[in-house]
């Protein structure tokens, strides 16, 4: 029977699936961080288990960290992160973990990083204690994220118990105007399809807009499957993938690296193969887009207007949206690009990666950071840190006026340091605008990078296509 490149993947990796059991599923790499891992090493220490494969647990720190430049421990702001950070450290060395710690040349946002080293390679099951990890989706791997009594099952068996998740085809076709990016078709289709169209299924993404991405714009839609509810997001391994792949450290070299990669191009769904559903989206004619509320489905046009809940007919629907404009100091009708922002972040693990920097630099180079606003960058990973500042993109930012970071989740979670003020609003370009995400009474917008970038440099959204 023709298969989907999830039961590909899935079959490869199922140990056991019995009749009225939970499936068990072999896990190739296991990424944590100091958030979520902290009971589950306490866990394996109560029991005098071992890690069961170390050479396949990567430790990371980044939720915690600061990231002002030059940063130390004594930096970090509150003692339960320090306490994270060091109990990430103990448990490395105690349970003989890989770890890329605070001053790690490899140090970054675990899903920044992973891809990045060819630490997560297509074709494999990657789980890490955090939601986003459906971001190692993009190469095609059966990516997902996993909670800490997980993350202490993973370390001690190598195997997780996995309900099968169902499948969904998203097809994305059409050529999105330039300065239209893998973050505003993300925000279309959560816009289009709600946040929960994807509860208990992997989306796989397919169509001639998604083969044309980068797999660092592919990385970009991946992450925000979470935001429309699904398990996980993948794209099938292309030359795209393969070239994007090759070289990297952890990835095989030489010819194990081309019979890996005739392989990987295999796993793309076979013609014919069924899924339990499909959509089909065009971005042809797509604007850039901007989340005006507190659910990143609360989407629209930046030609576009604050929307008006009298004109919702579903009453829990309605109720939603008065309670995000009131939370989010908005008039029903406002023009979007009359919206004034404080504060512009460009960073996380949606949009931190090289391409994000200079798609934003672009809209950057000769400008001011408008006068009243406060515009940081906060690089993905060191690497790419050190790799913006080699291209000049460092530059191109600070002498803008933003303020160049060392890399973390810094602003996307309001537990480092970095974080709004009550009533503050941000252009950010994170995965998620609830109530308080970025600090208590923060008022968040996503957008992509290049829309951050066009509102740091003119202090209000603005149609970058006009810059
Ligand atoms: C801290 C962690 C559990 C969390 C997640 O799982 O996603 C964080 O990364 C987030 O983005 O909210
Ligand atoms: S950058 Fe944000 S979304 Fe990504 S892992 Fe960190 S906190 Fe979670």
């Amino acid at each position: 029977m023709p298969q989907t490149m999830f039961e590909k993947i899935w079959d490869a990796h199922v140990v056991r699936d019995e009749p009225g059991e939970i499936p068990m599923v072999y896990i190739d790499r296991h990424l944590t961080h100091e958030a979520t891992s902290p009971q589950a090493f306490a866990g394996l220490r109560e029991r005098d288990l071992p890690v069961h494969r170390p050479d396949s647990v990567v430790a990371v720190i980044d939720h915690n960290v600061p990231t002002m430049p030059g940063r130390r421990l004594i930096d970090v702001v509150d003692s339960q992160s320090v306490m994270c950070i060091e109990t990430m450290e103990d448990n490395a060395r105690e349970f003989g973990v890989r770890l890329l710690g605070m001053n790690d040349a490899d140090q970054g946002i675990v899903h920044v990083v992973g891809p990045e080293l060819g630490l997560s390679l297509p074709g494999m099951t990657v789980v890490c204690g955090d939601s986003h990890t459906s971001t190692h989706g993009a190469l095609g791997i059966f990516a997902v994220g996993i909670g800490t009594s997980e993350v202490e099952h993973v370390l001690a068996t190598q195997c997780l118990l996995q309900q099968k998740p169902r499948t969904m085809n998203i097809s994305i076709d059409g050529t999105p105007a330039p300065g239209v990016t893998a973050k505003d078709i993300a925000l279309f289709v959560i816009r289009r399809l709600g946040t929960d169209a994807g509860t208990n299924h992997v989306i796989e993404f397919s169509g001639s807009a998604v083969r044309s991405l980068t797999v660092e714009g592919r990385m970009t839609l991946c992450n925000m499957a979470i935001e429309a509810g699904a398990r996980a997001g993948m794209v099938a391994p292309d030359d795209v993938t393969v070239e994007y792949v090759r070289g990297r450290r952890f990835a095989p070299s030489g010819e194990l690296f081309e019979r890996a990669a005739e392989q990987w191009k295999q796993l793309a769904g076979d013609p014919g193969a069924r899924f339990d559903a499909e959509h089909h989206l065009d971005v042809g004619d797509l604007v850039p887009q901007v989340t005006w509320g507190t659910d990143p489905g609360m989407v629209v046009d930046v030609t576009g207007t604050v929307p008006d809940p009298a004109a919702e007919s579903d009453p829990v629907t309605r109720a939603g949206m008065e309670r995000a404009l009131e939370y989010m100091g908005l008039q029903p009708g406002q023009r979007v690009q009359d919206i004034a922002v404080d504060t512009v972040f460009i960073g996380s693990c949606t949009n931190s990666r090289l391409e994000d920097l200079r798609l934003a630099a672009q809209y950057v180079v000769g400008r001011r950071v408008a006068a009243g606003t406060r515009a940081i960058v906060v690089p993905g990973s060191m690497s790419v840190r050190r790799q913006a500042e080699k291209e000049g993109l460092a530059d191109v930012f600070r002498e803008a006026g933003f303020e160049w970071r060392e890399a973390g989740c810094s602003m996307c979670i309001a537990m480092n340091g970095d974080r709004l003020s009550p009533g503050e609003r941000c252009a950010s370009t994170s995965n998620r605008n609830f109530e308080g995400r970025q600090g208590r009474g923060g008022r968040t917008h996503l957008v992509s990078p290049v829309t951050a970038a066009a509102a740091a440099v003119t202090g209000r959204f603005a149609d970058v296509r006009d810059l």
